[in-house]
């Protein structure tokens, strides 16, 4: 069951998301946003190496396999390498509408043990923006797109500019990413226009 809080419903004044013309088309894969992001780097060994694809609308799908690594129970997922599964999938949203944003509040159900080697197929959208909140939904589920719900999340992302990572990240990684000779990588974290 859903317990979900009133600071992830969005406010009267909400409006629908609206895709960015330039958002990736539908089945592009999107790629990490930055290489050593626990979620979704390639170069970070410790990470989840999520991959989230560009669906219709505001939407994307993600497949995250859980290995020996991620338990918390024996055999069983840890609950917070699930959420950050979540975490990640619902941030990679944002990409989609060409806005740079963080995780404010993140509202987890977890609905079923998810043991090790499963593959667990992930779905998540953007329900709602007010000015800079916006609003998302997610769920997982195990073995296939269509398997039972596993987990779900309810989320809010707070827009920032990228001053937020300037300001508050250690120079040696900004500078790093700055550079970043990976165009779209470089763009998404440091160059995105609304
Ligand atoms: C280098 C690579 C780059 C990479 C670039 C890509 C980034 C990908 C990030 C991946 C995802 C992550 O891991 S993110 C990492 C985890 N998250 C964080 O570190 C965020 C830490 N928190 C913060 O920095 C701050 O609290 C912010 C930015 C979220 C909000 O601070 P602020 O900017 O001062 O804004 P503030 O006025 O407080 O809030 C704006 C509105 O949002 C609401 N709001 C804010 N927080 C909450 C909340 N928890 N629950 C409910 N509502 C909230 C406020 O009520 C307000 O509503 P109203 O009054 O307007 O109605």
């Amino acid at each position: 069951m859903s317990r979900t809080s009133a600071a992830v419903e969005p406010p009267a004044d909400a409006v629908r998301p609206v895709r960015h013309p330039d958002a990736p088309a539908p089945g592009e894969l999107l790629g990490a946003h930055y290489g050593e992001c626990f979620g979704c780097g390639g170069e970070q060994a410790h990470g989840l190496h999520l991959q989230a694809r560009a669906g219709e609308g505001v939407t994307v799908t993600a497949e995250f396999t859980v290995r020996p690594a991620h338990q918390g129970a024996p055999g069983l997922a840890h609950g917070g390498v699930l959420a950050s599964a979540l975490d990640e999938t619902l941030g990679s949203l944002n990409w989609l509408l060409r806005t740079i944003a963080v995780t404010g509040r993140l509202e987890t159900d977890f609905v079923r043990p998810v043991p090790v080697d499963t593959v667990l197929y992930l779905e998540a959208e953007v329900t709602a923006v007010a000015g800079r909140k916006i609003y998302s939904t997610a769920t997982g589920r195990i073995g296939a797109p269509d398997g039972p719900v596993a987990v779900r999340a309810d989320a809010l992302f707070v827009e920032v500019k990228v001053d937020h990572f300037i300001d508050n990240g250690r120079p040696e990684e900004i500078r790093a990413a700055m550079n970043d000779p990976d165009q779209v990588r470089r763009t998404r974290a440091f160059e995105v226009n609304p």
